[in-house]
C-alpha cells in the first residue's frame, strides 16, 4: 500500500459527525496518553479494520524453542551443534526463538528498562524535543499521526541509530546529549551499553546462522561487523479500548535480525499456522526473529514471520528492540553456497539503504514488504513491465 501523508486529525466518529455538521475542519489531536486516558472511547484514527482487531484465540502460546547460548559462548562443540540445530528449526519454520545465558548483564537490562520508564513519563512537550521528522527514520513518535492516516498504533517511540564503525564510537550517547541536553547523558551513555552488547550478541547469533545454514561461521558475523543498526524504545500506554486497536500492526520486520526484550506485561503475537500466538515475557530470555533482509540473504531458506503487539486496560508496557542491519550500501546478496539449480535466487541484489528508504518514503511496512520491495526494484530497473 502506498502511504500518504495528508495532515491526520484525531477524533472521535460523534465529533467528525458534529465537526462536519458544522462544516468546520476537525480539530488537531496529539497522541498524548495522558490527555487520552480521561476519556472513554478512542479516536477513530486508532480503531483497526476487523480482520486486524486483536481475536481470543491470540491467548494461546507459541512454543518457541528457549535456546542455552551458554555452552556455545564457552566453546562447547556438542552445546554448539544443539544451538545450531534448534535455531536451523525454528528459523525455518516461523523464525523466532528466545535465548538464555546470553551474557548481557542484568544490571544493563533493568537500567534500560527504567530509562524508558523515565523518558515516556515525561511531558509530551519534553518528548518532542527529540520528534521523529518526516521520511526519517529515528527520533521520538507519539504515535505515527503525522506520518499515517489511519490504523495508528497505540504506542509512542524513541528510535536512534547504532553503528559499530570506530568512527562512530559514542554515536548514541551523542544522539542523546545533541537531541536532548546534557542532562540526558547518563540515558546516552545506558543506551550506548546496550547497543554495544547487542551488536556483540547478534554477531554471535550470526555465526550460530551462518552454521545452521551450513556456510561457514565466519559468513555472516563478517557481513554484519559493520553494522548500521536501529535501537527502538517502544512504550504502549494503558488503552480504554484494547480490543480496537493494536499497539504495533501486523508486520514483517524489513531488517536483518530482531533482539526484542519485552517487560512482565506481555503483548508480542505470531501469526503461525493460521492463528496469532503469544510470546509470553521472561525476563531472562531475548526473543529473536529473523528479519526480510535476512530471509533474502539466507536465499528464503529462513522465515520472517509476521507479528504484531496488543495493548491492554490495565498497565502499560515496554519492549526495546535493536534492529540489527548492514552498512548502508553493502549489497545483500545470499552467499554461493545456498543458490543452485534447485535454490534460484528468490530476491534481487538490493541494498538497506534503499529497502530503509522504500518503507519510509514509500510503503508503510506490513507482511508483504519483502515481495512489494522486490516488484518496485525490478520495475525501476525495467525487468518487468510497469
Ligand atoms: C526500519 C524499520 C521500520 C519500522 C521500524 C524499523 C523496523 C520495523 C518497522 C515497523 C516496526 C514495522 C511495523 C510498522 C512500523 C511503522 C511501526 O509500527 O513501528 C515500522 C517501523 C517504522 O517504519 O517506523
Ligand atoms: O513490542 C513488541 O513486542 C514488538 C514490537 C515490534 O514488533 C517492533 O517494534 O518491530
Ligand atoms: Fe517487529
Amino acid at each position: 500500500m502506498v502511504v500518504s501523508s495528508p495532515e491526520p486529525r484525531l477524533m472521535t466518529a460523534a465529533a467528525a459527525a458534529s465537526a462536519a455538521a458544522a462544516q468546520q475542519p476537525p480539530p488537531p489531536l496529539v497522541f498524548d496518553a495522558a490527555i487520552l486516558s480521561q476519556r472513554s472511547d478512542i479516536p477513530v484514527q486508532f480503531v483497526w479494520p476487523e480482520e486486524d482487531k486483536p481475536t481470543p484465540d491470540a491467548d494461546e502460546e507459541l512454543t518457541v524453542p528457549l535456546i542455552d547460548l551458554g555452552g556455545f559462548l564457552s566453546g562447547d562443540p556438542a552445546a554448539t551443534a544443539e544451538v545450531s540445530r534448534l535455531v536451523a528449526e525454528a528459523c525455518g519454520r516461523h523464525g523466532f526463538f528466545q535465548v538464555v545465558n546470553h551474557g548481557i548483564p542484568s544490571g544493563l537490562l533493568a537500567e534500560a528498562h527504567s530509562c524508558i520508564e523515565a523518558f515516556f513519563s515525561m511531558p509530551l512537550a519534553e518528548k518532542q524535543r527529540a520528534q521523529r521528522k518526516p521520511g526519517e527514520s529515528c527520533g521520538y513518535a507519539s504515535s505515527f499521526t503525522a506520518r499515517f492516516a489511519d490504523r495508528l498504533p497505540w504506542k509512542e517511540t524513541l528510535s536512534f541509530r547504532f553503528s559499530s564503525s570506530p568512527l562512530s564510537p559514542d554515536i548514541v550517547q551523542s544522539y542523546f546529549v545533541h537531541t536532548l541536553g546534557e542532562d540526558f547523558r547518563h540515558f546516552g551513555r545506558i543506551y550506548q551499553d546496550y547497543c554495544e552488547a547487542m551488536s556483540r550478541l547478534s554477531l554471535e547469533i550470526m555465526e550460530v546462522l551462518g552454521m545452521s545454514l551450513g556456510v561457514g561461521r565466519a559468513h555472516f558475523r563478517e557481513f554484519f561487523q559493520g553494522n548500521d543498526s536501529i535501537m527502538r524504545l517502544n512504550y504502549y500506554p494503558r488503552c480504554q479500548k484494547p480490543e480496537l486497536t493494536l499497539g504495533t500492526g501486523p508486520h514483517c520486520d524489513p531488517t536483518s535480525l530482531t533482539i526484542l526484550h519485552q517487560d512482565d506485561v506481555g503483548g508480542l503475537q505470531v501469526f503461525t499456522d493460521g492463528k496469532w500466538r503469544a510470546i509470553s515475557p521472561n525476563p531472562d530470555a531475548f526473543v529473536v526473529n529473523i528479519g526480510d533482509t535476512f530471509m533474502a540473504l539466507s536465499n528464503g531458506r529462513y522465515k520472517s514471520c509476521l507479528h504484531r503487539a496488543v495493548v491492554n486496560s490495565k498497565v502499560a508496557r515496554k519492549s526495546l528492540a535493536f534492529f540489527l542491519c548492514p552498512e548502508m550500501n553493502k549489497i545483500v546478496r545470499p552467499p554461493e553456497g545456498l543458490v543452485d539449480a534447485g535454490h534460484p535466487r528468490a530476491y534481487p541484489d538490493f541494498t538497506w539503504s534503499t529497502l530503509l528508504q522504500f518503507t519510509q518514503k514509500h510503503y508503510r511496512a506490513d507482511m508483504k514488504t519483502l515481495d512489494a520491495f522486490t516488484k518496485w526494484i525490478l520495475q525501476a530497473e525495467g525487468t518487468v513491465p510497469q
